[in-house]
């Protein structure tokens, strides 16, 4: 039941402050990405009067609008144009004339992809009926927040029983160097370009930078990313690192491992880098037409008022919960990039729809222990549960299997063959705990994995289960089977 308890601004007798019109919802979700949208929607299937807050102007927080959905619209018609131009020719195709990339076109293409999956999640609200409030929440106190519409109409209260907090994440600024978003970049300003440069300097060797590098590099520019690790990683399994880096490296991108930046100022239409090795101490200038600094991002509660309703963070910014979302107040969960776990649009819908469920039944379920996390370079690399690093840190006997996708008749004939598929199994039962994937649609096999981790398979389940030929999923067949026996085409 939708009930407004005033309609005109009233001041308090206690405080200088005009309080608004109050409208009063069973759940109120701040924050419109893959987090609170999918939170909404479930709420609101569960029965309850549902609102969400955005103030973005478009639903779909930093996913759909400058995250996952427009980085893999520029990866995957970056690498459709470079295997037309590398590529033709060994799979029989001539090409006469230019091939050439036409930027506004690749960018008006990751537009179009952005305007209708946000416009559609506009629909599923309606759909849904959730009240979409196109503003800044912030907290009042722990029931009510103030809504102020971003069309500059009069800001408002909403009063709920629930609160969702969903209000994701920013790129961790790099101390000294400041962003501009046209030649000093984050992902928002890379995503936006108006013209490929002609040199980009990365600072963060992980996804972001990786998936980036890939798009400028395979569309003419020349890539340089700088990383203060000595070693790629980013939760990867070690061996597939080091496969990244030598794929990545073939491909034309540069590398500066264990190097540390020290300085990055535009001059104009150019920005001026230093950095230094961080073991000799040995330094460099390096001259750049656009930087990108990616390197990570931290929760996001800016405007929010936090202190209004008591909530905390921990010292990385975190709000803090307990394993049902809860804060300190229970009514008031928190979901998504906001608070603790890995910073992936999928964990947090996840967590969305366990949110919701834990208000309408007291119970709701997310198993961390099987979050897949996919890199959408070419190739792509995947990989869900433990890497042989955590199992040999926490003590547990396991056996590896491995097939190679030049084994693989699909990968061969699709001319596609780098990489390989690794199984960690334990030792005595052969249970699953990790798989390990770098190669030709990496992202879509390790749902396979997702499973068989969630219904504690055998590699010998895997192994025994039919799977059609001529497919990259034999890979996985064969490399599940390597753990126990031997491969049968390899
Ligand atoms: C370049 C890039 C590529 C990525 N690619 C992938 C990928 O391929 N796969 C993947 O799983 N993850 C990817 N991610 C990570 C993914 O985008 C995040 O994990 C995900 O968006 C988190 O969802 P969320 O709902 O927690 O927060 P967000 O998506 O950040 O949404 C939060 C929303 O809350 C709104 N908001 C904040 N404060 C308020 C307020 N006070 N009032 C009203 N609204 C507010 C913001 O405007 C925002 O729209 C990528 C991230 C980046 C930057
Ligand atoms: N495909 C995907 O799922 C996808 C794609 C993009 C982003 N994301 C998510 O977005 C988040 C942010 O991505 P990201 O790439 O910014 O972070 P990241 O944590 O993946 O990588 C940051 C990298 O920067 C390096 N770094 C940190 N400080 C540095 C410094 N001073 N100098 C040089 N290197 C430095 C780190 O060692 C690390 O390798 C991640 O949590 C990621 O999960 C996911």
């Amino acid at each position: 039941m939708l009930r407004t308890t005033n309609f005109k601004p009233v001041t308090s007798k206690f405080s200088q402050f005009v309080r608004y019109a109050s409208t009063k919802y069973d759940v109120v979700v701040v924050g419109g990405g893959p987090g609170g949208y999918i939170a909404a929607i479930k709420a609101a299937q569960l029965g309850y009067n549902t609102a969400c807050i955005e103030k973005r102007g478009a639903l779909g927080g930093t996913c759909l609008n400058v995250g996952c959905i427009p980085s893999k619209s520029l990866l995957n018609n970056s690498h459709l144009y470079h295997q037309v131009k590398h590529e033709a020719g060994i799979r029989g195709i001539s090409i006469n004339g230019d091939i050439s990339v036409d930027f506004p076109g690749l960018m008006s293409a990751k537009e179009k992809a952005v305007k209708q999956l946000t416009g559609g999640i506009e629909m599923l609200f309606k759909k849904n009926k959730v009240t979409y409030l196109k503003g800044e929440g912030s907290f009042v106190n722990e029931k009510t927040l103030a809504v102020k519409p971003i069309d500059g109409s009069e800001t408002h209260e909403v009063e709920a029983d629930h609160i969702i907090v969903a209000t994701g994440s920013e790129p961790t600024p790099f101390p000294g160097i400041e962003i501009d978003e046209e030649r000093i970049v984050t992902n928002t300003g890379i995503l936006a370009l108006k013209e490929i440069p002609k040199r980009l300097t990365i600072i963060g060797g992980g996804i972001i930078g990786l998936e980036m590098a890939s798009v400028y590099s395979r569309i003419g520019s020349e890539v340089t990313v700088i990383e203060f690790q000595s070693a790629l990683g980013s939760g990867m399994d070690g061996e597939v690192a080091k496969n990244v880096q030598k794929f990545l490296g073939k491909q034309g991108l540069n590398f500066k491992l264990g190097t540390k930046v020290t300085k990055g100022v535009r001059n104009g239409e150019v920005v001026n880098i230093e950095v230094e090795d961080v073991k000799s101490g040995k330094k460099e200038e390096i001259e750049s037409d656009v930087l990108l600094v990616a390197i990570g991002r931290r929760p996001y509660t800016e405007g929010l008022n936090i202190e209004a309703a008591g909530l905390e963070a921990d010292n990385k910014g975190r709000l803090i919960i307990d394993e049902q979302f809860r804060t300190k107040h229970p009514h008031i969960r928190v979901i998504g990039d906001v608070t603790f776990g890995p910073m992936l649009a999928h964990k947090a819908e996840e967590e969305g729809v366990a949110a919701a469920e834990y208000i309408k039944h007291g119970h709701g379920h997310v198993n961390y222990g099987n979050i897949p996390s996919v890199m959408y370079t070419h190739p792509e690399v995947a990989w869900v549960g433990l890497n042989e690093e955590q199992l040999k840190e926490q003590g547990i006997k396991y056996k590896v299997g491995k097939f190679p996708f030049i084994a693989n008749s699909r990968a061969k004939t699709n001319v596609d063959t780098e990489g390989f598929v690794k199984f960690l199994a334990d030792a005595e039962t052969q249970r699953v705990l990790g798989v390990h994937i770098i190669g030709p649609n990496a992202g879509e096999m390790i749902a396979e994995a997702g499973l068989a981790l969630e219904y504690g398979a055998s590699t010998e389940d895997i192994a025994r289960t039919c799977h059609a030929h001529p497919t990259l999923s034999e890979a996985f067949k064969e490399a599940a089977l390597a753990t126990f026996d031997k491969p049968l085409n390899f």
